[in-house]
């Protein structure tokens, strides 16, 4: 488990003495009572010197707004339709007939309650969006308001399904039986925020005699600090519940209730088996449909500000793109069908598995132009002899590995030794193990060539690009090699919404981030062409990492100029910063269709991501 020193966590007693973030808040009361034990108020608790760092950034109550709303999921998902496939109109239709299959099917299990008392079946007592769920209308009238097009100029493969929450919920309906409980992670729960079911894997723990089918409690333990000043859930996986104070974080579990569900598998099954749905979710205290398995390759869950930032890069058809830290390739397969399939998108990771993860999805979009190559973005620059430029006046920049030119492949780039991957695992499994070849083993290319069979023989060929079993590793591209690059940093994606734990971040780990962005972007503008294109974006509310990105990069190469869609707009050219809690930055940082998007999506602070950056570069003349 991953250590977090120096955290606080929502525990009533830390609570009590928190100052910050959690404490402007009480002068708030809707957002600062305290929580009912079978309700969902949970409290961000930060590293105090990144609380001090942000309440000093944008004021303490208005800090405490932002760590308040990021324990909240958005009150819709937002889908990206395959153009190449589809169109938003199609897809609509389609995902009108699937929910409200799927609404008819959980209904038959709960009854809704009006706003004036009236049961259309539920348990769920509305406390927003009840008038939504319930106006008389016509399943198709009523669906057709929640699933609905983006409007604006270029972002018409947009579809928003607008959910609903929070709801009020009530737990333990049997009457005379005590009530059962599941306890799921922190990772698990905000799946679940978002829509997921409770799979196997994120039970941590589950009362007694529990059978398939039973209706139990979902509720969510945060880490807890241990001794050793890291962090853990402080109780053994599978622990039992005994429906008493003696239960693993009783207390601190006090509003971390997020819903109800029927076990699809008994207790016992539940900690035996390492796959599948554990509990299926009947009362959500936020309603958001489940996308899983619904329109493969035709559609991709997306946040909004992903989707906006593939269209700021404006890529042509036939040109030459690269995505530097590309994995899982939500923006990458977004850049493709912009191009209508047609170019090149070279697509970075520096993680096998997760180049796997890129391929797949472009296999499942039917992309061609897409080929994805393992490689650390920060030695992704190939000088003319062969060797690799590491970019170089940055001081923290190290010289890199000497690499031969005579491997460059036919497109111009240069790629080595080969990493087979396990057929099978990938067919089953987004996060397919690789094995590294290297071209030694006869045998364990036979292996692979087997397994490979069979993977084809379950799915067909073209299913995967994965057929040939291979994921390339590059050992970096010529400067001046692309037309557009974006720079999708890494970065603490402290922007992320539902998020119920941030104690991870210390102060030294963002200014790292700020540190390895800038190496980052010294590797995109060599790589860039002179009158080329790089766009930056990360997910953070941090404005060490974004603001200062683009501080340091017009302050470092004097031939780039931020551009703006809308320069009358845009001051200065940073054309897409939402900050939803202040709606200044709508007026002045986004264009005008962008901005009366977020106004749209944001009327309490509902969009999917709470901070999100986007810069846009141009490459003039350069004198490197
Ligand atoms: C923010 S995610 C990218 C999300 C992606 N652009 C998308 O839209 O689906 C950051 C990714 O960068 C990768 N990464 C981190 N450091 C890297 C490096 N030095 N070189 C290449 N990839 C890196 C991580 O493995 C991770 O998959």
């Amino acid at each position: 488990m991953k250590k977090a020193r120096g955290v606080l966590f929502s525990s009533p007693l830390r609570r009590r003495n928190s100052t910050s973030a959690a404490s402007a808040l009480q002068m708030d009361s809707p957002l600062s009572s305290p929580p009912e034990r079978y309700s969902f108020n949970p409290i961000l608790r930060w590293n105090p010197e990144v609380e001090e760092y942000f309440s000093a950034a944008y004021g303490a109550e208005h800090f405490a707004r932002i760590s308040k709303a990021l324990t909240q999921p958005s009150s819709y998902s937002c889908v990206r339709v395959n153009t190449l496939k589809s169109t938003s109109d199609a897809v609509i239709q389609k995902l009108i007939a699937i929910l409200e299959d799927k609404r008819q099917k959980s209904n038959a299990t709960k009854v809704e309650v009006c706003n004036d008392g009236s049961p259309l079946g539920s348990s769920i007592v509305n406390t927003i969006g009840s008038r939504e769920l319930c106006n008389r209308q016509t399943p198709e009238e009523s669906q057709s308001h929640y699933i609905f097009k983006c409007p604006y100029p270029g972002l018409e493969n947009i579809v928003f399904v607008k959910g609903s929450g929070p709801h009020k919920l009530h737990y333990g309906n049997q009457p005379c039986q005590p009530m059962k409980e599941v306890i799921v992670s922190r990772k698990c729960a905000e799946a679940v925020l978002r829509g997921a079911q409770v799979y196997v894997p994120g039970v941590l723990a589950c009362s007694a005699h529990v059978e398939k089918g039973d209706v139990v409690a979902v509720s969510v333990a945060v880490e807890q600090p241990t001794s050793d000043g890291g962090g853990g859930f402080g109780f053994t996986r599978g622990t039992v519940l005994q429906g008493s104070q003696s239960d693993p974080q009783y207390h601190e579990r006090n509003g971390l209730y997020i819903g109800e569900g029927t076990t699809s598998l008994s207790r016992a099954t539940m900690f035996r088996v390492s796959h599948g749905t554990a509990v299926e979710m009947t009362n959500r205290v936020y309603e958001l449909p489940s996308f899983y398995d619904i329109l493969e390759g035709e559609i991709f869950l997306q946040n909004l500000p992903s989707i906006v930032t593939a269209s700021v890069l404006d890529p042509q058809e036939g040109e030459r793109i690269l995505d530097m830290c590309a994995a899982p390739g939500g923006k990458t397969t977004a850049i493709a069908i912009l191009m209508r399939d047609k170019g090149e998108v070279i697509a970075l990771d520096r993680s096998h598995n997760k180049v796997m993860d890129i391929l797949k999805l472009a296999a499942e979009m039917d992309l061609t132009c897409i080929k994805a190559y393992k490689l650390d973005a920060l030695k992704s620059v190939c000088r003319a002899n062969g060797t690799i430029n590491s970019g170089i006046t940055d001081a923290n920049n190290e010289e890199l590995d000497d690499v031969t030119a005579n491997n460059r492949s036919s497109s111009g780039f240069h790629t080595d030794d080969k990493v087979s991957i396990d057929m099978e695992t990938c067919s089953n499994d987004a996060s397919p193990s690789l094995t590294v070849s290297n071209g030694k083993t006869d045998e364990a290319q036979s292996n692979a060539g087997k397994r490979k069979n069979v993977f084809q023989m379950k799915n067909g060929p073209g299913r995967n690009q994965c057929t040939g079993g291979r994921a390339e590793k590059s050992k970096g591209f010529m400067p001046n090699s692309f037309d557009r690059v974006l720079l999708d940093a890494p970065c603490s994606a402290l922007g992320l919404r539902p998020r119920l734990f941030a104690g991870e971040e210390t102060m030294e780990s963002l200014i790292n981030h700020g540190k390895y962005q800038r190496r980052m972007f010294d590797q995109a503008v060599r790589l860039v062409r002179p009158g080329g294109v790089i766009v930056y974006s990360t997910c953070t509310i941090n404005p060490g990492e974004n603001e200062a990105l683009v501080r340091y990069a017009l302050d470092k190469y004097k031939c780039l100029s931020l551009v703006s869609q809308q320069p009358k707009i845009g001051g200065p050219g940073v054309i897409g910063r939402c900050d939803l809690f202040e709606r200044k930055f709508s007026e002045e940082w986004l264009t005008e269709s962008e901005a009366e998007l977020v106004q749209r999506f944001d009327p309490s602070s509902s969009l999917d991501t709470i901070g999100f950056f986007i810069a846009k570069f141009v490459v003039g003349d350069k004198d490197f």
